[in-house]
């Protein structure tokens, strides 16, 4: 949806570089065209570049291929406008596209503050957080790894549930997030249920993975999905209103049946509701740590528990 009051009028000029009434402040064009322009809109209110909203509240802008008539000086001035209006109308973030060839922008964009968040073949993306606190903004994707926890208490058959805030469907799944470089996956799955529910748990095993390629909230990069199983170990839920919509302990066979959930969350209930009825055994891959062989590091390697008798290299 956009944002400001940017009109065609204003990017075809800045395309073509043709000199025509344009309402780009920082187009060197005739001084009427501005003063034209200004009848109808407050200097603030109109913006030479598309500014498109995304769910999450930050503004997106693309530089054009071509700048002909624009420089740096211009863009500055313009740029320092434009973030005072994006922050008084409360707007959470900047994202924006610079091609290579106008690269000269970039450092006017970094003295106002943009990092980079990644650059791929012709063009750089540069981010700037405009609320309060750190930046909640995603970093750069090779592979994504999420991981989700799913929290079952067995003394009651109770499964922790949440909605996300931030999804056009409402289904209810387990609470997860991100992997930080570095962590480890059940920590992920510990971190997450804590931070989206306010719930404390302990790593128990690997449910599953779920993999997926041009994942499109994985900048179209692949997306790995785990789902742990953990150990409540508190049970009063104080759920993130930014993350969450709802939040409860919910009948594992009620989530198990139900058709408001997504369609992962559904298999792994049942799987969940086959291990809580027949033995964990029969479902969960258990982490093990191993030294890695030159590093001196350790990795954590989960598989299927081996039989004893297997255990010793012998099988008897
Ligand atoms: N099958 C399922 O049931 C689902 C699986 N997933 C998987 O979960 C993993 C991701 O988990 P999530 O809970 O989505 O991540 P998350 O819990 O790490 O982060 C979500 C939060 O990050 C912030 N955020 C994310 N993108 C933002 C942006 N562009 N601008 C501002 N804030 C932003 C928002 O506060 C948002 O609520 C992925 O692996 C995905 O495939 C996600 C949803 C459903
Ligand atoms: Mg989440």
């Amino acid at each position: 949806m956009p944002v400001g009051m940017l009109t065609q009028t204003s990017i075809r000029c800045w395309a073509s570089g043709v000199p025509i009434y344009c309402r780009t402040p920082w187009c060197r064009v005739p001084k009427l065209s501005l003063s034209m322009s200004l009848q109808k809109h407050s200097p603030h209110s109109f913006l030479p570049l598309e500014a498109l909203l995304d769910k999450f509240g930050g503004v997106t802008v693309h530089l054009p291929q071509e700048l002909p008539t624009a420089h740096e000086g211009a863009f500055q001035s313009w740029l320092q406008e434009s973030i005072k209006q994006w922050k008084a109308e409360g707007r959470a973030a900047v994202w924006m596209h610079i091609p290579i060839l106008q690269s000269r922008f970039i450092a006017v964009a970094a003295a106002e503050g943009f990092t980079f968040h990644h650059a791929e073949l012709d063009t750089s993306t540069l981010t700037l957080w405009l609320r309060e606190g750190q930046s909640r903004l995603p970093g750069f994707a090779t592979h994504q790894v999420g991981v989700a926890g799913a929290v079952l208490d067995v003394d009651t058959g109770k499964v922790l549930v949440v909605q996300d805030r931030n999804k056009a469907t409402n289904a209810w799944k387990f609470p997860g997030g991100l992997s930080e470089p570095g962590e480890d996956i059940g920590n992920t799955a510990i971190r997450e249920v804590f931070e989206e529910t306010g719930i404390r748990s302990e790593f128990k095993s690997l449910l599953s993975i779920r993999q997926q390629h041009k994942h499109p909230g994985a900048f179209g990069k692949s997306d790995m999905y785990l789902i742990c199983r953990l150990k409540p170990l508190t049970f009063s839920i104080s759920f993130c209103p930014q993350e969450c919509l709802k939040c409860e302990w919910m009948d594992l066979e009620k989530l198990a049946q139900m058709k408001d959930t997504t369609p992962i969350t559904s298999r792994v209930a049942n799987l969940l509701l086959y291990g809580f009825r027949e033995g964990f055994e029969k479902i969960d891959l258990p982490m093990r740590e191993f030294p890695a062989v030159y590093t001196g590091l350790f990795y954590k390697l989960y598989h299927r528990e081996l039989p004893r008798t297997y255990q010793n290299g012998t099988g008897l």
